[in-house]
């Protein structure tokens, strides 16, 4: 489904160019729960929004669901992403003048789906996520978990392919936390390709496996730790300009 070799992503600036992903290599199958973790600044964020075709990058070759996306311009770029893909972020990022329904239908009108169309989809991916009593409620008068499984639902309704979480319980309470992952482990039993990107090692060890990243690059996190224990501890690499 997803297929990074050699990704590189450089940030440049006036005074440090960033590599903030470097021989990035990470192959993701049809059907799998993967989470990402890592240490603050080792390049998570950054992998999950070139995953996602919502930024270029450097150098390197990207496959999604068997087409290769390195050499795309913006506009191809957003289209794929418009069919493919769903996006589940940690601030919800619902629209707060707009009821929960036509929250979900959002991406699906940036597809130019006909309203009938579009209230159908929405309504079944409400169901799916238990939240169909709510339809006419606003972002506002919903529970943290509660907006999150109407993200959730926003990102089902279009049937992407795969299935990208941010950091999807950040802003929760635990026992929240939890019946969100519930939801994203019983999608995931349904067949939804879910990779999540998360700094919480427990939450990671719910999901089907686990990748490691240190300074932009997926490690083996046992071999990695056996060699040197306060790996964890690292940074992405800052190197200054000659
Ligand atoms: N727009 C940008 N311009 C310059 N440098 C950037 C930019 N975005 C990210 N970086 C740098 O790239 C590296 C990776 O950042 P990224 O946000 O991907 O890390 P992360 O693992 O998601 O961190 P965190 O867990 O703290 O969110 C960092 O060194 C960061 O400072």
């Amino acid at each position: 489904m997803l297929h990074m070799q050699s990704l590189a992503k450089v940030y440049r600036t006036e005074m440090v160019e960033t590599y903030a992903l470097r021989n990035f290599n990470l192959e993701v199958k049809a059907g799998e729960f993967v989470a990402v973790t890592g240490p603050s600044g080792s390049g998570k964020t950054t992998f999950l929004t070139i995953a996602g075709l919502l930024e270029a990058f450097s150098g390197g070759r990207y496959e999604l669901d068997g087409v290769d996306v390195s050499a795309m311009d913006d506009d191809a770029r957003s289209r794929i992403r418009n069919q493919k893909i769903g996006f589940i972020f940690q601030a919800f990022n619902l629209i707060p003048d707009l009821n929960v329904l036509d929250n979900i239908e959002v991406p699906l009108r940036y597809r130019g789906m006909g309203a009938a169309e579009r209230k159908k989809r929405a309504t079944e991916a409400l169901a799916r996520v238990g939240l169909s009593a709510r339809a006419k409620h606003y972002p506002a008068e919903l529970s943290g978990g509660q907006q999150q499984r109407v993200a959730i639902a926003r990102a089902l309704a279009g049937e992407p392919k795969l299935l990208l979480a941010d950091e999807p319980t950040g802003n929760l309470d635990s026992s929240m936390a939890r019946s969100v992952m519930d939801l994203l482990e019983e999608l995931h039993r349904d067949g939804a390709t879910i990779v999540m990107v998360t700094h919480d090692m427990q939450l990671a060890a719910r999901a089907q496996r686990n990748v490691h990243v240190i300074d932009g690059q997926v490690v083996d996190l046992a071999a990695e730790l056996r060699m040197d224990p306060a790996l964890l501890q690292g940074q992405s690499q800052a190197v200054q300009m000659p």
